[in-house]
């Protein structure tokens, strides 16, 4: 089994890890402070309102959780502090390059406009980037539940917002009610726009046809993908076409998933040559960081810092950024895991 020490010492990237999911508790005071909120009186109570229970039965009830939150997340400022407290967790992962994921629509409850939600949080990401060793770039999401008609007022944003820190586009939210191939006609325009495209897909029991569909329409990576277990006939498209799973094992078992370690494939995947990454999803809807990912991981597969490397270099190669980025950190990442095996 692998030392925490070591675990904390290993550069990482993440990249699935929604802002919304992932406050602090000092951070989800600060938020209501600024806005004259009230909370629940205790620490405690806070993050029992924040935090999904063991008892969670299925990715709905999970979803729910978010309702805490969201009322925090409407404000220029509040948005900005965010991004930036989750840079500021990552960091402490050690983690050098995150893409941060959140939904606009879901923040535009006083009187920001969709453009605004995305630039205070980019603003954030920027702040936190002065702060700490850590890259870190801003996903857009599309809820699975909207209408389409609001889908589609979120790509032009990525001509709008020239920013380069906005890379790429998701879909989150109710993958029981609403299969990926009812949103072809957007994620095809994605594609033709050139937006790379992530997608949670196959994250519910039975919803593994959404993983097929998300690649076939042009997703280089999807969000979670446990259902890849039940098609393994596809794993070797999966695996042709570089395609990453964003995994994040705390979450995959709250939503359910997964509800026994042996049914987890995290490692059949991995020996198959899959590529899979490790990654939070929400640090507090799922009281988790990277760290307590790594560390379960390793615990479970007795995995070494060779694998993590690994994850990490297949992370890399997903990440949307331009191809001399990618090679820095291949190269960083390199060095650094040699430093530590020879250790
Ligand atoms: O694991 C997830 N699956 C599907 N949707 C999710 C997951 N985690 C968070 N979301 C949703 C709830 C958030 O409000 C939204 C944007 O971050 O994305
Ligand atoms: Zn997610």
């Amino acid at each position: 089994m692998l030392h925490s020490e070591l675990i904390a010492k290993m550069p990482k990237v993440e990249l699935h890890c929604h802002l919304d999911g992932s406050l602090s508790l000092a951070c989800i005071k600060q938020l209501a402070k600024n806005d004259g909120q009230s909370l629940p009186a205790t620490d405690a109570e806070i993050l029992e309102k924040a935090q999904a229970p063991e008892t969670t039965r299925n990715l709905l009830e999970y979803l729910q959780r978010f309702d805490f939150v969201l009322p925090l997340l409407q404000s220029y400022r509040n948005l900005e502090i965010a991004a930036y407290d989750v840079v500021q967790q990552a960091a402490k992962d050690n983690v050098k390059y995150i893409e941060i994921r959140f939904a606009p629509a879901q923040h535009l409850q006083k009187n920001l406009t969709l453009e605004e939600a995305v630039e205070a949080v980019i603003a954030g990401l920027a702040r936190a980037e002065q702060d700490f060793d850590i890259t870190a770039n801003a996903l857009i999401c599309g809820l699975k539940h909207q209408p389409l008609s609001e889908l589609e007022k979120l790509l032009p944003l990525f001509d709008t917002i020239s920013d380069e820190k906005l890379v790429g586009f998701d879909l989150a939210g109710d993958e029981v009610n609403y299969p990926e191939i009812k949103f072809e006609k957007i994620i095809s325009a994605a594609k033709n726009s050139n937006i790379h495209i992530t997608l949670h897909a196959g994250e519910c029991p039975h919803c593994e046809q959404n993983i097929i569909d998300a690649v076939e329409l042009g997703a280089t990576r999807i969000g979670h993908g446990v259902m890849s277990k039940d098609i393994t006939a596809y794993w070797e498209t999966l695996i042709e076409k570089n395609i990453v799973l964003e995994m994040a094992p705390t979450s995959n078992f709250q939503t359910k998933s997964i509800t026994a370690l042996a049914d987890y494939p995290f490692k059949k995947f991995y020996d198959a040559g899959l590529h899979v990454t490790l990654n939070t999803d929400n640090r507090t809807v799922s009281n988790t960081n990277l760290q307590q990912e790594y560390t379960k991981i390793a615990d479970w597969y007795d995995f070494q810092v060779s694998d993590f490397e690994k994850i990490n270099h297949y992370a890399i190669d997903g990440a949307f950024i331009p191809e001399i980025e990618k090679i820095q950190l291949h190269n960083d990442f390199t060095a650094d895991y040699a430093k530590l095996i020879e250790k």
